[in-house]
């Protein structure tokens, strides 16, 4: 497969809400989807994990199939999110690390200067034609449900790398990025190839829309974001309009805490910015009109707060149908969490809940 391979969206989708959505029109009802939908909140992947490790399954097409679809059968949510990781492509590429349960990825030596980053490989499409494969056995399996495809961003990756694991504080991404522009825009540069290469296998393959985390980026303010994430987040988006041609696929950005960041986080070229839960989609919608990053109106995704899902019926009833309500201030809502599911969520809440907010926000 080459980076130019044609593009093979199903274009026989593009009336499902979610679709209509993303793409600022009116759909029959506000769409639904969850952040980690696919993950440890079910026992039905918790079932077909067992012994397999993350990444090894990320690499597995019949699993990756499998898991990505559970979700969609049981909530009937209205799109599908490839199960994968964002630190597969680097994997994936050779870089040593794994995903630890619990604590989340890690890095077995971390970068931290110049020649690590020179060292760093660079990755090959075929070095994930089994998530390709993956994406060809979905758009069998999941019929009229859109699949997205996903990434992680230059900034999220690099802080793994960097920081060697999770961290709360990004000191030495933020140390590194301050005391040596040139070799942290090299790395950015570098991780933002292998996300641009691992977007086009993607879409090549036949995934729906894409979704770019920058899960992290909400730790910078607002000028560090222009000056040293910005521009490769835009190169990823711009490189990915081209491959796709005519009509792009719908291109999400999302991150946590970036209710400052979310004008810079849409002009670096989203046409939908997925929002936590600290800013209200109205607040939100009305931040992005006033970027005058988008020609028309905003389109957001999110954003329940998922701690709410804990609260019984009646709070996530009412905090669903204000979400709803704030949606409709914005040019356009997909339904969402403000962050992932967590894993004891009980998955009846999340299959009531998709429920609920097709009957409330249902066209006549
Ligand atoms: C930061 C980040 C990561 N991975 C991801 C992000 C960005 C989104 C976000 O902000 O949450 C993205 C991701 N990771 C996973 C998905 C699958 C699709 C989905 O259902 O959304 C997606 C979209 C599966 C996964 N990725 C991971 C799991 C759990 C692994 C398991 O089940 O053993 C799943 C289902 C592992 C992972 N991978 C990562 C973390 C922090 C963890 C959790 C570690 C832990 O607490 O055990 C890195």
């Amino acid at each position: 497969m080459t980076n130019s391979a044609p593009v093979s969206a199903r274009r026989d989708l593009d009336d499902t809400p979610f679709l209509v959505a993303a793409r600022g029109g009116t759909p029959e009802h506000t769409p639904v989807w969850f952040m980690r939908q696919a993950g440890r909140s079910l026992p039905e992947y918790r079932r077909v994990r067992e012994g397999t490790p993350m990444l090894q399954a990320c690499l597995t097409p019949e699993l990756v199939c499998e898991i990505t679809a559970q979700p969609v059968r049981r909530h009937g949510v209205d799109a599908a999110i490839l199960f994968s990781d964002i630190v597969l492509p680097l994997y994936a590429s050779g870089i040593g690390l794994d995903i630890v349960a619990g604590t989340g990825p890690v890095v077995a030596e971390p970068v931290r200067g110049a020649d690590d980053v020179d060292r760093l490989p660079s990755l090959e499409p075929e070095q994930v034609a089994p998530v390709a494969e993956a994406v060809g056995l979905l758009t069998g399996e999941l019929g009229r449900v859109p699949l997205i495809g996903f990434a992680g961003a230059p900034f999220t990756l690099a802080s793994y790398l960097v920081e060697g694991g999770p961290s709360r504080n990004h000191e030495r991404t933020k140390a590194l990025m301050h005391s040596d522009p040139h070799t942290w825009h090299t790395l950015l540069d570098k991780l933002a190839t292998t996300t641009l290469t691992f977007l086009r296998v993607q879409a090549a393959a036949g995934v729906d829309a894409v979704q770019l985390f920058d899960s992290w980026a909400g730790a910078l303010s607002l000028r560090d974001y222009r000056e040293f994430v910005q521009p490769h987040t835009r190169r990823i988006f711009e490189g990915l309009a081209e491959t796709t041609g005519g009509e792009a696929l719908p291109r999400v950005h999302f991150g946590v805490g970036t209710g400052e960041l979310l004008g810079a986080m849409s002009s670096a070229g989203a046409d939908v910015v997925g929002v936590d839960w600290r800013v209200p989609l109205d607040a939100a919608a009305q931040r992005l009109r006033e970027s005058g990053s988008v020609p028309g109106e905003p389109v957001v995704q999110g954003n329940l707060d998922p701690a709410v899902l804990f609260a019984g019926r009646e709070a996530v009833e009412r905090e669903a149908r204000r979400i709803l309500t704030e949606g409709r201030a914005a040019g356009g809502h997909i339904f969402n969490l403000g962050h992932g599911v967590l894993p004891d969520t009980d998955p009846d809440v999340l299959s009531r809940l998709v429920e609920f907010v097709h009957s409330e926000s249902a066209r006549s």
